[in-house]
């Protein structure tokens, strides 16, 4: 119970998420009197009273609230939610779990703790509330480290590294460029490039082979996962789900193949922020230096893309500039440039606007003659390797092995 007594010692004085709560008198005063109720048992400390010290109503009073933001950002688009409203989620699930916790230690309360933690990050907006935050967020790692293990009832393999092969690719190949030269060859004129060698030291690129290791970082952490291999088909869709469950079904051996069951869905963990939820997997990788050359240069986003053979992200462009870092496996990677947009037939309407409708594997000339106008450029990511894509650059990608790779956009 001692870690729910310095949690709260973490929690912010109200005065500090003031902004935040401006428009919503209704999170202010339930936030207020819940931390004026944990300061009042934090002084009571180490009594155990059980006694009506207004713990019990006051977390009704956030469950409350609780329920009634997971309504408001579970209505509209996901990008219109006020971050008010996201922020309040999330400082009203911190005060869950410190709840939970001052009820009792047992593992089964531990792992809900870790449910509503990835809750507040995911649906909440968990980044910058308050200034104790990432203190916070480091001790309820590390007490779920402590106490749940994913390792125990599951062993996964170490992916193997291919064989480096020599396809020809059609881009521009710079062997770890100096910042200059990748200034000049490629952020200055918008060149896309392959670059070699610049990401060899990472540490990530052993030890994330080894999806035990991922696993027992990550395993219990619940992440949105895509199902179905192309996201314009109907057939796709998104869930969340643990990390060891989606482990479990795409990367254990041997997978049972009967005749009828050649087709096993894709599962996918795309253009997630992983790291975010993981902090720990950063000491495994850094920002490549050439993400400097930006405007806001501070602000990177950084994904990570998990899958097996065969996840496939359709022809589509990004708004901003991308190092996309291969950490295991290799990719199938075709481009074209932003010039060649209206012969790539994006979809109509706002939503799907930067994809294409073609397959640029196999594309259909009859059915998309325009096409034939388009310049493709075709390339291998493999291990070790990153790929510069200036903004609106059309890319497709399609695993050809077990892969891992981290993107870096920024402006
Ligand atoms: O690796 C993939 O599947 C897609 C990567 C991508 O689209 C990106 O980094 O912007
Ligand atoms: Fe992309």
């Amino acid at each position: 119970m001692e870690i729910a007594y310095k949690l709260i010692n973490l929690l912010p004085q109200i005065d500090e998420i003031k902004e935040i709560l401006k428009s919503n008198p209704e999170g202010e005063f339930i936030l207020k009197k819940t931390f004026e109720t944990f300061n009042g048992i934090q002084k009571q400390k180490p009594s155990t009273s059980d006694s009506d010290d207004g713990v019990e109503e006051c977390y009704f009073l956030v469950q409350a609230l609780l329920d009634k933001f997971w309504e408001v950002i579970h209505t509209g688009h996901f990008s219109e939610v006020p971050l008010d409203v996201r922020k309040t989620y999330a400082l009203a699930s911190f005060c869950k779990i410190i709840f939970l916790l001052l009820e009792s230690m047992e593992k089964s309360q531990i792992e809900k703790c870790n449910e509503v933690l990835d809750d507040a990050i995911l649906l909440g907006c968990s980044q910058n509330i308050f200034s104790n935050e990432a203190k916070f967020m480091n001790l309820l790692t590390e007490l779920f480290d402590s106490e749940l293990d994913p390792t125990v009832d599951l062993q996964l393999p170490i992916i193997e590294p291919l064989p480096r092969s020599s396809v020809d690719c059609d881009i521009l190949r710079l062997d770890c460029p100096s910042l200059e030269e990748f200034n000049e060859k490629c952020f200055t004129p918008q060149v896309p490039a392959l670059l070699l060698n610049t990401i060899r030291h990472w540490p990530a690129l052993e030890k994330w082979r080894d999806l035990n290791y991922i696993l027992k970082l990550a395993g219990n952490r619940t992440v949105p996962i895509e199902i179905g291999s192309n996201y314009t088909t109907d057939e796709w869709s998104q869930q969340l789900m643990k990390i060891k469950d989606f482990l479990k079904r795409q990367f254990s051996q041997p997978k049972q193949q009967s005749p009828n069951d050649d087709k096993h869905e894709i599962e996918y963990l795309a253009q997630h922020e992983l790291f975010e939820q993981i902090p720990l997997l950063k000491n495994d990788f850094s920002i490549p230096d050439y993400c400097l050359l930006g405007e806001h240069k501070e602000m990177v986003d950084i994904k990570a893309w998990l899958g097996p053979k065969g996840t496939i992200s359709p022809m589509h462009y990004d708004p901003k500039h991308n190092i996309l870092c291969q950490i295991f496996g290799s990719k199938k990677i075709i481009l074209a440039s932003p010039k060649d947009s209206d012969n790539l037939y994006p979809h109509e309407g706002e939503f799907l606007s930067n994809t294409s409708q073609i397959n640029a594997a196999s594309p259909d000339l009859e059915k998309y003659p325009r096409l034939s106008m388009v310049k493709f450029y075709d390339l291998t990511l493999q291990a070790g390797d990153c790929l510069y894509m200036p903004p609106k650059w059309w890319h497709y990608v399609e695993s050809e092995s077990p892969s891992f790779s981290v993107s870096f956009w920024w402006e």
